[in-house]
C-alpha cells in the first residue's frame, strides 16, 4: 500500500462529522437541536448534552426518543469534563455503525474553544471524527447585554463558523443591522443567518464542512496547546451559579406564575435563565417553564406516564442568586399533602 493524502471527498466520507452547538444561556440551542432531531433527514445522530446545573433538564426537553442522548451534568464542558467528553465519544466510536453524526450541545456558559480543541488533540478522535462546524445561536434581544457582561458570549461569537442570529421577532430590522455589524466586528468570517425559532434549512448547519482550522490558528495560535483551556479558566464569572429545586408534591399553578412573574420583574437582569418541568396540580401534562431574563414562557407538553413519579424540577442560573429566597419562594408554591 502506498501512502497518499486523503482527498477532501474521502476525508468527508470516512470521518464522522461533529457539530458543536454553542450560544449563550437561553439563545435557542435546544430549539435548534430539536429541529435537527425532528426533521425527516433519515440520519441518526448521537447527541451529547452538557448542562450547567446538577440535575438534568435539557435531556427531557430534547425530542426524538430514537436518538441517543448522553448527559454530562457534572461541570462545564470547557473546564472539568473534557475527559468525560473524550470517554463518551470514544465509546460511541467503538460502534460507529449506529449513527451518522455527533452533535454536542454545550452549556450556555462554555467557551467552545476547548471543546473544538478536543478533536485535534486526542488521537482517537482525530482519526475517526472531523469537527464539521461550530454553530452559535445568538439571542438578538440579549446579545448586546451579554457581550457587556460575559467573556463567554464573545468567545462563542468569535469561534462560530455559522451564527444563527435568532429571535429576530424581538428586535427591529435596524437593530438587526447593528447586531450583524457588531458580530462582524468580533468574527469577520462567520456566516450569519437570521432566524426565528432557529428555523433554517438543515444544510446550513449540518455537514457544512465549515470549521476552518487555519482561521482558528490565526485567532488563537495556542489552540493546540493542551493546557490552553486553563488560561481561560479565570474568565468564568464566579458570581454565576446554578440552583436546582425539586419536589414530588404537586405545584400550585397560579401561585407559581404569580411568584415567577414578580421574581423576574425584579431580578430578571440577574436571573439569566430558568428552566423547569413541573407537575402542576390538576394538570395531566408536564408543564415546561422557561425564562431568559424577564421573558418567560410556560407550555404544557407530554402527559405524565401511567405510574410515573411526577417529579418537578426547577433550575435557576444567575448572578448572585439568593438561594434561600428562591427556595422559600418555590416552597410556597408547593402543595403539601393534607
Ligand atoms: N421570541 C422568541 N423566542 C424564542 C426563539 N427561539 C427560541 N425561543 C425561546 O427561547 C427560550 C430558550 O430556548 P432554548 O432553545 O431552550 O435555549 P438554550 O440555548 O438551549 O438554553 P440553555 O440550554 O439554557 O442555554 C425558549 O423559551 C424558546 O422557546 C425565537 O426565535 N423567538
Amino acid at each position: 500500500m502506498t501512502f497518499r493524502p486523503q482527498t477532501q471527498k474521502e476525508y468527508r466520507r470516512e470521518k464522522i462529522p461533529v457539530t458543536v452547538l454553542t450560544g449563550y444561556l437561553g439563545a435557542g440551542k435546544t430549539t435548534l437541536l430539536n429541529r435537527i432531531l425532528s426533521e425527516q433527514h433519515g440520519k441518526r445522530y448521537a447527541v451529547v448534552v452538557n448542562e450547567f446545573g446538577e440535575i438534568g433538564i435539557d435531556n427531557d426537553l430534547v425530542v426524538g426518543a430514537d436518538e441517543e442522548v448522553f448527559e454530562m451534568n457534572n461541570g462545564c464542558i470547557c473546564c472539568t469534563v473534557r475527559g468525560d467528553l473524550i470517554r463518551i465519544l470514544s465509546g460511541l466510536l467503538k460502534r460507529r455503525k449506529g449513527f451518522d453524526g455527533i452533535i454536542i450541545e454545550t452549556t450556555g456558559l462554555a467557551d467552545p474553544g476547548p471543546v473544538a480543541q478536543t478533536f485535534f488533540v486526542d488521537d482517537d478522535l482525530q482519526r475517526h471524527t472531523r469537527l464539521d462546524a461550530v454553530i452559535a445561536v445568538v439571542d438578538a434581544k440579549h446579545l448586546p447585554q451579554q457581550l457587556e457582561t460575559s467573556p463567554e458570549a464573545a468567545e462563542q461569537v468569535g469561534f462560530a463558523d455559522v451564527i444563527l442570529l435568532n429571535k429576530t421577532d424581538l428586535v427591529s430590522s435596524e437593530e438587526l443591522e447593528r447586531l450583524e455589524h457588531r458580530i462582524r466586528g468580533i468574527n469577520i468570517h462567520t456566516r450569519i443567518l437570521r432566524t426565528q425559532q432557529c428555523q433554517t434549512p438543515l444544510e446550513d448547519v449540518l455537514d457544512v464542512g465549515a470549521f476552518d482550522f487555519d482561521r482558528i490558528m490565526t485567532l488563537e495560535p495556542d489552540f493546540l496547546d493542551a493546557h490552553h483551556h486553563h488560561h481561560h479558566h479565570h474568565e468564568h464569572d464566579d458570581a454565576i451559579t446554578s440552583l436546582s429545586l425539586e419536589t414530588e408534591h404537586p405545584v400550585h399553578g397560579p401561585r407559581f406564575d404569580t411568584w415567577m412573574s414578580a421574581l423576574l420583574q425584579v431580578q430578571g437582569p440577574d436571573i439569566l435563565r430558568c428552566k423547569g418541568i413541573l407537575n402542576v396540580d390538576g394538570l395531566n401534562q408536564r408543564y415546561v417553564f422557561q425564562s431568559v431574563h424577564m421573558l418567560a414562557q410556560g407550555t404544557t407538553t407530554q402527559p405524565w406516564r401511567e405510574g410515573e413519579t411526577r417529579h418537578s424540577r426547577l433550575v435557576f442560573i444567575g448572578r448572585n442568586l439568593d438561594t434561600e429566597a428562591l427556595r422559600e419562594g418555590f416552597n410556597d408554591c408547593i402543595l403539601e399533602p393534607a
